[in-house]
Formats: structure tokens, C-alpha cells, sequence
């Protein structure tokens, strides 16, 4: 499931990450890509060792844990690496799939917050390659878009302004996105249930699939 979801983070929190990020030191995104992304990997990110990146990477994780419908499609164990990247100058990053393992995490769920004003830059389209075709997603600040680790993604080239995103990983309980995607239609009509009608035996009767199938699927 390629999900966009609106309202990640707070727009205190974007106009504070936007501030901090103004202030951080930069270096090559190719750096921390995997030998194949790195032929592709045009833009510029946080240096791990600036002192504002803990800070954001707890914002960013805090923000998607608490956020109910981020935290049911995604189901997170761990997160994995969270980098701050911008792009400007007909800067872009092509079509890649993501290292299935990273710093000692296996990939399930891909994000990107985007933290700029989409009227601020030209460009910069997040495009999934599906085999329905290419989508593409420009989200507004504070907006974020998860899909599977598996999926084949690409940025187009900012040929004004500066893209500004905070990108990550999620290590899921439920590895398979078609067994999270289950998970969310169910729960997702379980809560539908609950919120027109109360707890009644219907609503007991899912709560129990639910429960009972993350059992099957969750690895911890
Ligand atoms: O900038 C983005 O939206 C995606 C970044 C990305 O694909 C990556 O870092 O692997
Ligand atoms: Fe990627």
C-alpha cells in the first residue's frame, strides 16, 4: 500500500525542523546510499554528526509512532536510518529500490515527511514505479508519504527552490505489505464499527481476527 497521510508532524514542527535544518551543516547524499543508488543519488543531507540531527531523527520517529493511522499502516518495531536531505539546482535522485538492510535493520516501510512548501519549489516529485505505472506525490508540509521497501522510486529534478524532506525506514512487526495492508482494512472497519454502533459482538468478532492475525504475522 503507497499511502500518503496529511498532518505527520504539526507546522510548529515543520517551522522548527525547517529552522534547525537552515542551520545545519550538509554533506553529499551519495555518501550513505548503497553502491548501486549512489550512480543516481544527486542531493545534499544532514551530516550524521551535526548536533541538530538526534534531535529531528526523535521528532521525526516520536511524530510517526503517535500519529494512529501512520502507526497502523506501518506497525513499527525499530526505525532504522532517518536523513535530512535537500535538494535545489535541477538536483534529483533516479529510480532505486532501497538496501533491504540497513544499519542492522531489515527495510519494510519507506517514508518521506516533506517539509517545504510544495508552491516553493518546482520539481521534486517523489514517484513510485508501480505496474499500474508512475504516481508521483508533492505533499504539502507537514505531510508524508509510506510505501514498501520494496518499491522502485525515483525523485524528479528541482529545477527551482529547495526541496526540503525528512526520509526513513521502519522496521514493521508484519514483514509482508500485503499482511499490513489486511491488517489496516480490518482494523480500519473494526474502528468504523466502534464509532457508529459501540462495542457489539460485530465489532468483538473483528477486535478478534485482528488480534488473532497479528499473532500469526508478527515477528518480533
Ligand atoms: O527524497 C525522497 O523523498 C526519497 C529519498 C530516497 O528515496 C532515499 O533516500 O532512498
Ligand atoms: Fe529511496
Amino acid at each position: 500500500m503507497i499511502l500518503p497521510i496529511a498532518n505527520i508532524l504539526t507546522q510548529d514542527d515543520v517551522t522548527l525542523m525547517v529552522e534547525r535544518l537552515g542551520a545545519g551543516r550538509f554533506q553529499p547524499g551519495a555518501t550513505t546510499a548503497g553502491w548501486h543508488a549512489k550512480l543516481v543519488k544527486d542531493n545534499e543531507q544532514l551530516r550524521g554528526d551535526d548536533p541538530a540531527h538526534a534531535d529531528l531523527r526523535a521528532l521525526v520517529e516520536g511524530a510517526v509512532r503517535r500519529h494512529p493511522v501512520a502507526a497502523m499502516a506501518t506497525r513499527p518495531k525499530a526505525f532504522g536510518p532517518i536523513l535530512f536531505a535537500r535538494a535545489s539546482g535541477g538536483q534529483h535522485y533516479g529510480s532505486h529500490v532501497d538496501d533491504a538492510l540497513m544499519g542492522g535493520l531489515r527495510t519494510d516501510v519507506s517514508f518521506t515527511l516533506f517539509l517545504a512548501d510544495p508552491a516553493s519549489y518546482e520539481g521534486g516529485e517523489l514517484v513510485m514505479e508501480t505496474a499500474a505505472g508512475d504516481v508521483g506525490f508533492k505533499l504539502p508540509a507537514g505531510a508524508g508519504l509510506f510505501y514498501p521497501s520494496t518499491t522502485l522510486h525515483r525523485v524528479t529534478p528541482v529545477t527551482a527552490g529547495q526541496r526540503l524532506v525528512a526520509a526513513g525506514w521502519i522496521r514493521s512487526f508484519v514483514r509482508d505489505a500485503a499482511e499490513r495492508e489486511l491488517l489496516f482494512d480490518l482494523d480500519t472497519a473494526r474502528q468504523a464499527i466502534f464509532n457508529r454502533d459501540g462495542k457489539n459482538t460485530e465489532f468483538d468478532l473483528l477486535s478478534k481476527c485482528l488480534s488473532n492475525l497479528i499473532r500469526k504475522w508478527a515477528e518480533d
